[in-house]
C-alpha cells in the first residue's frame, strides 16, 4: 500500500517534468494552454468570463511561429496556463540576500535605512556585491522573469563600486535577463554638486537612469528641478522612491507631477511606492492623480514590502495595507505596475524575486480580481513598455519565452506556490533548480541569522 501511494505520488510530480522532457532542445513544437488574453496582441476567440482564452501556440527556433484557437485535439503538448517571461520594474539586486549578515531589528523603514547603511559601509565590495546580484539573477531567471530594472545605492565610495559591478552583470546576462539600474539617493543629496556630477558621470558611462527618494524637505522642489534639468541635459529617464510612509502629509508625488509638467520633461518618468496617497483625503487624492496621469508618470507598486514596512508598530497590529491606490492609478489611465522590491534584506526579510509571488499577493492585497481584467499586463507587458523593451506579451514572431503551468485557471495558479512551472526561454525548457543558499554562506556568515537577536557587522 505505501508502495502504491509513493507510486502515485511519482506520478504527480513528476507530471510537469515528463512535460518539460517532451519539449525539444531545438526545431518546431507546439504547446496548448490557456493564456490571459491581455498578453496575446492580436485578437483571440473564445475568451471565458476569466479573461482567458485557449491558445496553441508553435515554436520554431526560438520564436513565436503561430498564436492559434484550439479548435480540436491536436498533437501538441497540453498545459494549464501559459504566461509570457515576466518582467520586473523595481528591485534592489545591491542589497540582495543580506539579511543573514544585517538583519532588521525591528522591522521599520528606519531601521532598514540605518542597518543597510551600516552593512554598506562595512562590506560592500565589487565581489560582495557581484556574488549577491549573480545569486538574484539565478532566482529571478529560474522563477521565469526575462528582464529587471534594479535600483543601485549610489552614495560615496558605492558609486564607483556598484556601478562596474552592475555593467558587468548586464554583460553576463545578455540574452537571459535585461538589466537597466537607476542610481538611488535621498533628495538632500541633490544640494551636493561633486556628487551630482559623479551620479551624471556614472550614468553617462553604463547607460543608467536618474533616481532618488523624495520626500517633505524644504529643499524639495528645488532638488527636483536639478534633476529634471541633469536628467534633461543627459537624455537620463527618471525613477523616483516616492512617499513611503502612512504619513498623508507626505506629498512629494504632487510635487513631481508638476516637475514634469513645469519642465515638459520629454523622457519616461517612474515612481515607486506613494503609499502615502492611500492616506490622503479624496479630493487631494483625485487632485494628485489627475497630475499624474497628465504629467504620464509610470506608478510601480511594492506590495510585499509595503506590507512589511509600513504601518509597523511593535505590538499593535497593522491597520493599512501600505499599498497605494492601484485601481483609481489605472482607472485614470496610469500605467501600473507591481514588483518584488527587495529580497532578504532590511527592508524585506523574505522573497526571492518571483514575479508570480508578487502577482499573488497583490490580488490579495489589493484586489486585483473578480474580474482579473488586464491585471496580469502589471507584471509583464506595462513593466516591459516602461522599460522601452520587447517583452512581456505572446506575439507571432517576438521570442518564444514564457513559463507554462500545471494550473488550468485563476484559482488553481494562486492558490499554490507552482513550484513545478516550466520555464521556456528561447524556445527550450530552461533549467529551473534555484541556486542554494548555502552558496552564499561564505559571504554572509551562515544561515543561522534568525536565532542570535543583534546583527554582526
Ligand atoms: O523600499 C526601499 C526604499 C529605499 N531603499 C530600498 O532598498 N528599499
Amino acid at each position: 500500500m505505501a508502495r502504491e501511494r509513493a507510486e502515485a505520488g511519482k506520478l504527480t510530480v513528476s507530471r510537469s517534468v515528463q512535460t518539460a522532457a517532451k519539449i525539444p532542445p531545438a526545431g518546431r513544437w507546439a504547446v496548448e494552454a490557456s493564456v490571459p488574453a491581455c498578453l496575446v496582441p492580436q485578437r483571440l476567440a473564445g475568451i471565458d468570463q476569466d479573461g482567458l482564452a485557449r491558445i496553441s501556440l508553435t515554436v520554431a527556433d526560438g520564436r513565436i511561429e503561430a498564436i492559434e484557437a484550439v479548435t480540436g485535439s491536436s498533437d501538441a503538448l497540453s498545459t494549464g496556463m501559459v504566461f509570457p517571461s515576466f518582467v520586473e520594474l523595481h528591485t534592489h539586486l545591491d542589497k540582495g540576500h543580506i539579511w543573514p549578515r544585517r538583519r532588521n531589528p525591528d522591522g521599520t523603514f528606519f531601521g532598514a535605512l540605518d542597518n543597510v547603511t551600516l552593512d554598506r559601509e562595512a562590506h560592500w565590495s565589487a565581489a560582495d556585491v557581484a556574488a549577491r546580484m549573480d545569486f538574484s539573477l539565478r532566482c529571478a531567471y529560474a522563477h521565469g522573469t526575462s528582464a529587471i530594472r534594479t535600483h543601485l545605492d549610489s552614495i560615496g565610495k558605492q558609486i564607483g563600486i556598484s556601478w562596474p559591478v552592475f555593467a558587468e552583470m548586464r554583460e553576463k546576462w545578455a540574452g537571459s535577463i535585461e538589466l537597466q539600474a537607476v542610481a538611488l539617493f535621498s533628495i538632500e543629496h541633490v544640494a551636493d554638486r561633486a556628487h551630482m556630477s559623479e551620479i551624471a558621470a556614472a550614468l553617462r558611462t553604463h547607460d543608467g537612469i536618474l533616481g532618488g527618494v523624495t520626500y517633505m524637505v524644504p529643499e524639495l522642489d528645488q532638488g527636483l528641478d536639478t534633476l529634471f534639468r541633469v536628467a534633461a541635459d543627459n537624455g537620463f529617464d527618471l525613477d523616483f522612491h516616492v512617499d513611503e510612509t502612512q504619513d498623508p502629509t507626505a506629498r512629494s508625488l504632487h510635487h513631481i507631477a508638476e516637475a514634469v509638467l513645469r519642465h515638459r520633461f520629454a523622457g519616461r518618468v517612474t515612481v515607486g511606492h506613494c503609499c502615502s496617497l492611500a492616506r490622503q483625503e479624496e479630493d487631494e487624492i483625485k487632485a494628485t492623480i489627475e497630475k499624474v496621469a497628465e504629467a504620464g508618470i509610470a506608478v510601480v507598486s511594492l506590495p510585499m514590502c509595503n506590507l512589511y514596512l509600513q504601518d509597523r508598530v511593535s505590538g499593535r497590529t497593522p491597520r493599512s495595507r501600505g499599498v497605494t491606490l492601484l485601481h483609481e492609478l489605472k482607472a485614470a489611465g496610469v500605467d501600473v505596475a507591481v514588483s518584488s522590491d527587495n529580497t532578504r534584506d532590511p527592508f524585506y526579510a523574505y522573497g526571492d524575486l518571483d514575479a508570480l509571488e508578487v502577482f499573488r499577493e497583490a490580488v490579495r492585497v489589493a484586489h486585483l480580481d473578480h474580474p482579473f481584467g488586464d491585471w496580469p499586463k502589471a507584471i509583464t507587458a506595462t513593466p516591459a513598455s516602461v522599460m522601452g523593451i520587447d517583452a512581456g506579451r505572446l506575439r507571432v514572431g517576438g521570442p518564444a519565452d514564457f513559463v507554462l503551468f500545471k494550473a488550468r485557471n485563476w484559482t488553481e495558479l494562486l492558490s499554490r506556490p507552482q513550484a513545478d512551472r516550466i520555464v521556456v526561454r528561447n524556445g527550450r525548457a530552461i533549467d529551473t533548480t534555484l541556486p542554494d543558499y548555502e552558496e552564499l554562506d561564505a559571504l554572509l556568515g551562515g544561515g543561522s541569522s534568525d536565532l542570535p537577536a543583534s546583527n554582526h557587522p
